[in-house]
C-alpha cells in the first residue's frame, strides 16, 4: 500500500473534492485532511458531512504543514488560488490539481510555486453533471483513468507519490504531455459537451416546439444530452475558454463530419449512412465488449480503457 500523506489539503470541495476526500480517508491514503473552500456555505456542509479533520475558508492556513495540496477549483479559478497561497507552502510539499484542461494550468500556476514545492498536474477522467460536496462518492474514481501531466524536470519521487494517491483511490494511471492530454479530452469530453450544450439549447430554442413538448417528449437520445448539458456552467465555460485551440481544432473536424452526413441525406446516399452506422456501431460494441464504456479513442497509443489495459 502507498505511504500515506501526513496532511492533506483539498483547495475546493465540490465533486471532485469531496470525492477525493471520501476516497482518500477510506483509503487510509492520508493521516489528515483538511477542507478549503471559499465559500462559507460549502465548509458548513463538509463540516455536517464529516469529511474532514480540519475545514476552513482561509486559504494560507489550511495549506500551511500540508505535504500534498490538491486544487479542485474551477480551471479559470487555479492560477490565482496558486498565487494567493504559494507563500504559505511547506518546503518539500507537492502540489497537484484535477482540472480538466492541463497547458493553462500549468501555465497558470507554475510561475507562482516557490522552489521545493513539486508541481504534478492530475486529471481524474471520471465525473458525473452533478457539482458540490454532497455530489461526491469515495468510488468515483474506480476503474477511471486518471492523467498526470508533470512538467519536464518534475522530481520523479513526487510523481510516484501522486500516482500512488490516485491508484489508492481505484484511477488507472496515465502519464502524457499537456497538450496531448487537451488534444485528446478536447474530443472525447470537451466536444461532446459541447455539442449536449447545443442541442439542448437548440431544442429549447425551437419556436415550434413548446418548452414542455421538449420535456414531456424527451426519451432516449435527447434525455442523454440533457443530462450532460446539466453540467457545472462555471467549470465549463473555464474548459472551453482554456482549451480553445485543442476545441476548435475538434470542432472544425467533426463540422466537416457534419456537412458529408447532412449531405448524403440530401443526396439520399444510404450507402454512407449505413457504412458509418455500421462503423460506429462496431467502435460502441468493442468497448462494451472490453468492459470499459467510456474508452478513450487510441490516437495512435492504444486502444480501449483502463479495463482493457489491465
Ligand atoms: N465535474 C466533473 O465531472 C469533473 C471531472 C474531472 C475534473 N473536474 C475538474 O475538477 C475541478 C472541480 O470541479 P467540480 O465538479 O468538483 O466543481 P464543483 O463546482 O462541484 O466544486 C468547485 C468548488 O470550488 C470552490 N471554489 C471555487 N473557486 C474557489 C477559490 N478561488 N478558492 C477556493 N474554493 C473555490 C467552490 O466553492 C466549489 O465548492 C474543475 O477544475 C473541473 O474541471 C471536474
Ligand atoms: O460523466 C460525466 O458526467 C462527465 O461529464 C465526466 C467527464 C467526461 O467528460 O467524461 C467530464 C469532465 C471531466 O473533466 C472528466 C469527466
Amino acid at each position: 500500500m502507498a505511504e500515506a500523506f501526513r496532511r492533506l489539503a483539498l483547495v475546493g470541495l465540490g465533486l471532485i473534492g469531496s470525492s477525493i476526500a471520501r476516497g482518500a480517508r477510506a483509503g487510509g491514503l492520508a493521516r489528515e485532511i483538511v477542507a478549503i473552500d471559499r465559500d462559507a456555505g460549502v465548509i458548513e456542509r463538509v463540516r455536517a458531512l464529516g469529511l474532514a479533520d480540519e475545514a476552513t475558508t482561509d486559504l494560507a492556513a489550511g495549506v500551511a504543514g500540508a505535504d500534498l495540496v490538491i486544487l479542485c477549483v474551477p480551471v479559470g479559478a487555479i492560477g490565482a488560488v496558486a498565487a494567493e497561497m504559494a507563500g504559505a507552502l511547506a518546503p518539500g510539499a507537492i502540489l497537484s490539481d484535477v482540472g480538466s484542461v492541463k497547458a493553462a494550468v500549468v501555465a497558470a500556476a507554475a510561475p507562482h510555486l516557490p522552489e521545493g514545492v513539486s508541481f504534478v498536474p492530475a486529471h481524474p477522467v471520471a465525473g458525473t453533471e452533478h457539482s458540490g460536496p454532497d455530489a461526491g462518492f469515495a468510488s468515483l474514481f474506480h476503474g477511471r483513468w486518471c492523467i498526470l501531466t508533470p512538467p519536464e524536470g518534475t522530481d520523479p519521487a513526487a510523481v510516484t507519490r501522486v500516482r500512488a494517491f490516485w491508484e489508492g483511490l481505484g484511477s488507472v494511471v496515465e502519464t502524457m504531455t499537456p497538450a496531448h492530454h487537451d488534444l485528446v479530452l478536447a474530443i472525447t469530453s470537451h466536444v461532446p459537451h459541447l455539442i449536449a450544450y447545443n442541442i439542448v439549447g437548440t431544442a429549447a430554442d425551437l419556436e415550434t416546439v413548446t418548452q414542455s413538448e421538449v420535456i414531456k417528449f424527451s426519451a432516449g437520445g435527447f434525455r442523454d444530452f440533457t443530462r450532460i448539458a446539466a453540467s457545472d456552467p462555471t467549470m465549463w465555460r473555464d474548459i472551453f475558454l482554456t482549451n480553445k485551440e485543442a476545441v476548435l481544432e475538434m470542432l472544425g473536424r467533426f463540422n466537416e463530419d457534419l456537412a458529408a452526413l447532412a449531405r448524403a441525406i440530401r443526396w439520399d446516399d444510404g450507402e454512407a449512412l449505413h457504412a458509418l452506422f455500421t462503423r460506429t456501431r462496431a467502435i460502441r460494441r468493442g468497448i462494451v465488449a472490453m468492459g470499459q464504456e467510456t474508452a478513450e479513442p487510441d490516437f495512435g497509443r492504444r486502444a480501449g480503457g483502463p479495463k482493457a489495459a489491465e
